[in-house]
């Protein structure tokens, strides 16, 4: 792989403004035939989405996929959100179980709009097999396929059925996966996306490693049609996980799938937990990444995204903090 490089080393070079006020400027994008407000999901973590927030984030207009850490409740929660007229977006994992679960929605007629395959290593025959039994079952269901870093694992995917396909192995701030198996697209995850999504013929999800909103522009600009979150989305008022005060000061749980917290055992660890300070409410978060795109979009030369998708860049290796400390 030659230019590697992420998303600290780049810098996108402003075109000329054609819009008056940043709030011309379109954000939305369409996923799956539904738009949404902004080109940005939720991690489908337990510290960072519950029935709650995605409840929330479907009625406002905004993409949520839920987890599947608590696999009971899963029914129920489609159920629910059909009962509301609203879009249910689920994630499974590829176990023997899973396939059972897949059947019984099929046969209660209880179709999720969005169904995500969640596993660390999606480049597999269990993720192949998964989709295939998926589109047997709820042609009409929406698959994302993931995590995935290299160009044939998209091409397979997608020819296997899979309508998205979700890229990032090892960025994400509680990922251990980098450290215990040396493996990933941590540290060149921006580099990975580019490599991928030149590949892909559907639409690529992003995943891991945002640090700051300007991140979800350069994530568009180098293919991505929407972008997954983390810890950007750890630490709200309605986060779920344990809140902490520590020298007078708020701080909430943020834990990864993979580490023993979700586990609840010490088998194949690759996820820590992590304290983040407490933000406030999500909505200021979602607003604030909303206005931050929308000036992105102006620098683009644009008034929608899509303007996003073709300005120049420049590579400008670890440098564009200039030392200021960010996060
Ligand atoms: N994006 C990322 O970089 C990563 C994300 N995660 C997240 O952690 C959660 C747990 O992931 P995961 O462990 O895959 O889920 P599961 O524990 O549900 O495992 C899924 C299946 O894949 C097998 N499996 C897991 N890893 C590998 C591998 N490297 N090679 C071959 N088979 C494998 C498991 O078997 P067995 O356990 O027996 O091997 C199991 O049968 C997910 O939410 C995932 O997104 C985890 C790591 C990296
Ligand atoms: N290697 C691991 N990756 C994990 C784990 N739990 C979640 N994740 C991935 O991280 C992103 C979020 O990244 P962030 O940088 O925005 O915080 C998430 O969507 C998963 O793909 C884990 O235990 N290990």
């Amino acid at each position: 792989m030659e230019n590697v490089f992420d998303y600290e080393d780049i810098q996108l070079i402003p075109a000329k403004c054609v819009v008056n006020s940043r709030s011309e400027c379109d954000t939305s994008v369409t996923l799956g035939g539904r738009t949404f407000k902004l080109p940005v999901v939720p991690a489908n973590m337990q510290t960072i989405i519950d029935e709650k927030i995605a409840l929330y984030l479907a009625e406002n207009g905004y993409f949520y996929i839920m987890h599947r850490f608590e696999p009971e409740k899963r029914m129920d929660f489609v159920k629910d959100m059909k009962a509301r007229s609203l879009y249910a977006s689920i994630s499974v994992g590829v176990k023997e179980e899973e396939y059972g679960f897949i059947r019984q929605l099929a046969e209660e007629d209880l179709v999720p709009e969005y169904i995500t395959i969640d596993i660390a290593h999606g480049h597999s025959n269990a993720v192949i097999e998964m989709i295939k039994h998926i589109k047997n079952y709820l042609p009409s269901s929406f698959v994302i396929a993931g995590n995935v870093g290299t160009p044939e694992a998209v091409r397979e995917l997608e020819h296997a059925g899979a309508d998205a396909t979700k890229v990032g192995i090892g960025p994400g701030k509680v990922c251990i996966t980098k450290i215990k198996t040396g493996f990933g697209t941590g540290g060149w995850q921006l580099a990975a996306l580019r490599w991928c999504a030149k590949a892909a013929s559907k639409p690529v999800i992003a995943d891991g490693g945002i640090r700051t909103h300007g991140d979800i522009a350069k994530s568009v600009r180098f293919g991505a049609t929407m972008v997954m979150i983390g810890s950007l989305f750890a630490g709200h008022e309605e986060s779920p996980g344990e809140t902490v005060e520590k020298d007078g000061k708020m701080y909430k749980e943020y834990f990864g799938s993979a580490s023993e917290f979700q586990k609840g055992e010490k088998k194949n660890v690759e996820g820590k937990k992590m304290y983040v300070e407490y933000k406030g409410p999500l909505q200021d978060t979602l607003t604030e990444m909303e206005q931050d795109l929308q000036s992105s979009i102006s620098y683009a030369g644009g008034d929608k995204l899509s303007a996003i998708r073709n300005v120049d860049y420049v590579v400008v290796k670890n440098s564009i903090f200039n030392g200021d400390k960010v996060y």
